[in-house]
């Protein structure tokens, strides 16, 4: 059994092992894999793993080799699945290994974004407390919580728990979905999108990326939002025209984005939300923490496992 790990770096930067993935056949671990690298890394290959390293039909289609491809992640937008299950190859995600650290996330963006803690305390190193005539001083916004409107856009584990949260803080919870795992409470409102963009102080993607929710946000939704309103994308960075979000911010359609995903990671130096006003922008790490990336492992050993067994879990092909 040939296994390749095509970009294990980002999972397993050395605090955790490989030693047992090892013991399951043939394997070979590279860090990073380039595009141009893929064919000559995959071939012969019966397991591929791959984080970011896209699979498309026609990578597939040059591997025959290929029984299971394993998606080092939740989303698994890289893959093109309708070229696997023609070719009756399993692909496997890793669900729910990091739903508390990106719900986590989307509210460090969030109090980022109402609190600005680091500005105040840069602030205060260049003496301006110090020199303040009154006690305190404040020169942002600071925007209390309790009684805004949240809009959640896709309600499985990372929006659920999102909501959790808002709740917690003593938000009203708006959602959008197209279905959802979880009975949800009466605190979360079913709402449909026209509504959600104009009616919440915070919207935030949770959705994955498909060809129906590419560009989901963009200068016509941009625009039906408030111009106090928040965006966060811990989803997938094209879920949002980028140039349009820009154009949002820096024009005062909308107050303020964090943003956890890029569509291009890393991104070019001429990214418009690099420099875009009120843009706070974290390098795609909402699942990154030691406690989320050692159940990321010990998931894509269980899926392995079970598709040697012969009973494949956490399919992705329907
Ligand atoms: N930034 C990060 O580190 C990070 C970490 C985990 C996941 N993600 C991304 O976040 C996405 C969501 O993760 P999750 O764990 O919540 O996944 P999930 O599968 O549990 O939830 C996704 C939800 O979106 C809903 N949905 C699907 N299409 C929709 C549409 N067109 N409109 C509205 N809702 C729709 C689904 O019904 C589901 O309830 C992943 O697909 C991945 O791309 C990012
Ligand atoms: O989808 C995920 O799991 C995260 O974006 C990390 O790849």
């Amino acid at each position: 059994m040939k296994i390749v790990v095509l970009d294990g770096y980002a999972a397993n930067p050395g605090d955790l092992s490989w030693d047992e993935l090892k013991s399951l056949g043939e394997c070979t671990v590279y860090d990073r894999t380039a595009p141009a690298e893929v064919l000559e890394r995959a071939a012969g290959a019966d397991i591929l793993l791959t984080n970011k390293v896209v699979l498309d039909a026609t990578t597939i289609a040059a591997l025959p080799q290929l029984k299971y491809i394993g998606v080092l992640a939740t989303g698994y937008n890289i893959i093109d699945t309708a070229a696997a299950k023609e070719r009756g190859i399993t692909v496997t995600n890793i669900p729910a290994y990091s739903t508390p650290s990106v719900a986590q996330m989307v509210f460090a963006h969030i109090l980022n974004i109402t609190q600005r803690v680091q500005h105040y305390t840069d602030e205060i190193h260049k003496g301006r407390w110090t020199n303040s005539p009154d006690f305190c001083f404040w020169d942002t916004p600071l925007i209390e919580l309790s009684g805004k409107k949240i809009g959640i856009i896709g309600l499985g584990q990372t929006g659920y728990n999102t909501a959790r949260i808002a709740i917690g803080f003593g938000m009203e919870v708006h959602a959008y979905t197209s279905k959802s795992p979880f009975q949800l409470p009466p605190e979360i409102k079913k709402t449909e999108l026209d509504e959600l963009f104009a009616n919440c102080d915070i919207i935030s993607l949770h959705c994955p990326l498909t060809d129906s929710t590419r560009e989901l946000v963009n200068a016509a939704r941009l625009k039906q939002m408030k111009p106090n309103a928040i965006l966060i994308n811990t989803g997938r960075g094209p879920l949002v025209n980028e140039q349009d979000l820009a154009d949002a911010l820096n024009n005062g359609t909308i107050f303020a984005a964090g943003l956890d995903v890029l569509s291009q990671e890393p991104p070019r130096a001429d990214n418009p939300l690099l420099t875009a006003r009120n843009c706070y922008i974290t390098p795609h790490i909402a699942w990154a923490s030691a406690a989320a990336r050692e159940r990321l492992m010990q998931i894509m050993l269980d899926n392995i496992k079970a598709f040697l067994d012969g009973k494949p879990i956490n399919s992705v092909i329907k």
